[in-house]
């Protein structure tokens, strides 16, 4: 069919609250209860066909009960790679062939479901599975998620519709190709809706994917495939590979067709990608595609004119919801002495996080989980190990964890004399927030010291009711977050509107939930046509 289309313009989608006594908070937890019960089997999906991959069985744990195996799941081998390779290679020509109003289609379809009859299935996955609370999930597995399918099939409509100027008996035009080869989409533990953007965005401009989620994420990215796969996704276009990675790393990384690299995690797993692109750079039919967020270490600056109420909810919200597990969230904080001491900021933030609850997502009442795995949890666990001996640290709150349940690790606030120390440095990625107290004339050091204090780039904010003190705190910190928040936490982008990703050590910044990120997917193709071409090779001034 011939037509310029308008794809529907896109919102966001309303968080819902599941009050206690709603009909959503029941639906939801009848969900919680048939998911639990079920022991998955958590396969492969290749060419459309789900089957187990080859390599060592992989308990899926409830974090914060981790005797509850949710279900199976198995590294991928080079085998199993290597036919999801072939698989999206072979998917590639009929997809791209296919009309951007067609495979926009079928992303705005998988919104609309998950939206509706979906919507219980991929919180209560992203509940069990990566133990968020019910606001946690519905942010991320519901909004975020439908967010970036629909305002990506947008974005790209806008990609699509640049074209270059015409001359008289000239037309120019951008065909705006896919990559050539396939798209390794690799993605993190902690939030749904990135699992399934980084390999929806990629296909939905034309690109065939293979997909390695992270295997403490294995629940729901099963449910993302599923739902995928219910609006319509042809089979290949995106090709699910389970497990810890070697195998992709050895594969996939290092084919000749390999066009681009759309991961999320950590800084050191994304440069060691980085280096086995470099490694082999000479192999690949095109330089691909390197596009990576990654890690944190963001920051909340107070100057003396803040208010304390937003400031210490900032913090408190900031720092601790979903166990401190975002990149976004904020781990080190310049608080002025005035308002520490006086202002009631540290007796306030030591309570506020000393009564939070965390424990079982199932029960709504908590306000958080656990850390995600044993290996977040020995880390934490190390840290305060390390803290404990060290004059420069007083622990305010928490500092203890609990493993006989599920991997519980107490919101913590550690006030330090030394804003060289590793708590304001190193990304723990859980809910540890490093506290540095100032006097409160030294505002401009502080605030020049935090901008380098770390490798990172993520997010960070600044509280003040001074406008001055904004713009020249803004100034100071221009590279030094992504995303930067004035007058409230680090936390909680919205796709379409606060568009995220961060420089340094944090990443690319090609900006998930905008244009710029899609633009990666595509490599135009100029095409000039001239109408009525000149048919004499002299020009005027040879006479
Ligand atoms: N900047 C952002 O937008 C953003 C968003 C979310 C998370 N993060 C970052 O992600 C990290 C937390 O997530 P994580 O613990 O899942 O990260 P991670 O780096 O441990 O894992 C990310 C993915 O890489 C895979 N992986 C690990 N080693 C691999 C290898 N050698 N070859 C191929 N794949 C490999 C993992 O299995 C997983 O799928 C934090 O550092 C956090 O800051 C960043
Ligand atoms: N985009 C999310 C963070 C994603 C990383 O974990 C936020 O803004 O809080």
């Amino acid at each position: 069919m011939d037509a310029l289309f308008t794809v529907p313009g896109p919102r966001n989608e309303p968080v819902g609250t599941y009050a206690p006594g709603s009909a959503a908070a029941a639906s939801l937890q009848a969900k919680l209860a048939e998911l639990a019960a079920t022991k998955h089997e958590l396969t492969i999906t290749v060419d459309g066909v789900q089957r187990a991959a080859g390599g060592e069985a992989i308990d899926v744990v409830q974090p914060h009960n981790h005797q509850h195996v949710l279900g199976v799941t198995h590294n991928s081998t080079d085998a199993d790679v290597a036919a999801a390779v072939a698989a999206a290679k072979r998917a590639a020509p009929a997809w791209r062939a296919m009309a951007y109003a067609d495979r926009a289609a079928i992303f705005l379809r998988a919104a609309d479901l998950l939206a509706g009859p979906w919507r219980d299935t991929l919180n209560a996955a992203t509940m069990l599975g990566q133990s968020k609370t019910v606001q946690q999930a519905e942010i991320d597995s519901a909004c975020e998620l439908i967010d970036f399918l629909r305002f990506n099939v947008a974005f790209g409509e806008q990609i699509i519709a640049d074209q270059p100027e015409s001359s008289p008996g000239i037309w120019n035009r951008f065909d705006h190709r896919p990559l050539e080869g396939f798209v390794l989409a690799i993605t993190p533990f902690n939030f749904t809706a990135i699992a399934g953007n980084l390999p929806s965005a990629p296909a939905l401009m034309g690109n065939t994917v293979v997909w390695k989620p992270s295997p403490t994420q294995q629940l729901s990215a099963h449910y993302v495939m599923r739902l995928f796969e219910a609006a319509g996704l042809p089979k290949g276009v995106i090709n699910m590979v389970t497990g810890d990675g070697q195998a992709v790393s050895r594969v996939a990384m290092t084919d000749p067709d390999l066009a681009g690299v759309h991961f999320t995690g950590s800084t050191g797993v994304f440069q060691h990608l980085w280096k086995t692109i470099g490694d082999n750079i000479a192999s690949y039919r095109s330089y691909p595609r390197l596009v990576g967020e990654t890690g944190g270490k963001d920051f909340v600056i107070a100057h003396s004119s803040a208010d304390v109420d937003a400031l210490v909810t900032a913090l408190v919200r900031g720092a601790f919801e979903y166990q401190g597990q975002k990149c976004s969230a904020a781990s080190r904080a310049y608080i002025p002495a005035s308002l520490w001491n006086a202002g009631g900021v540290k007796e306030r933030l030591a309570d506020l996080a000393s009564s939070l609850t965390y424990g079982d997502v199932t029960d709504f009442a908590n306000f958080g989980g656990a850390v995600i795995d044993r290996r977040a949890y020995d880390k934490h666990a190390a840290v305060f190990g390390r803290v404990r001996d060290d004059a420069s640290c007083t622990v305010l709150a928490g500092g203890t964890t609990d493993d006989s349940v599920g991997f519980f690790v107490r919101p913590t606030v550690i006030e330090s004399t030394d804003p060289t120390h590793e708590i304001f440095t190193t990304e723990y990625f859980g809910p540890i927030l490093g506290v540095h107290v100032f006097p409160d004339a030294d505002f401009d050091a502080v605030v020049a010291q935090a901008a380098d204090a770390s490798p990172y780039a993520l997010t960070g904010a600044v509280f003040s009711d001074d406008r001055e003190v904004l713009v020249r705190a803004g100034e100071a910190l221009r590279f030094s977050a992504g995303n930067f928040y004035l007058n409230d936490k680090p936390t909680g982008a919205v796709v379409g509107q606060q568009p995220f990703g961060g420089a340094r050590a944090s990443g690319t910044n090609d900006k998930a939930g905008s244009w710029q990120n899609l633009i990666r997917w595509v490599s135009p193709r100029t095409i000039k046509e001239t109408f009525v071409p000149p048919t004499d090779h002299r020009y005027p001034h040879m006479g």
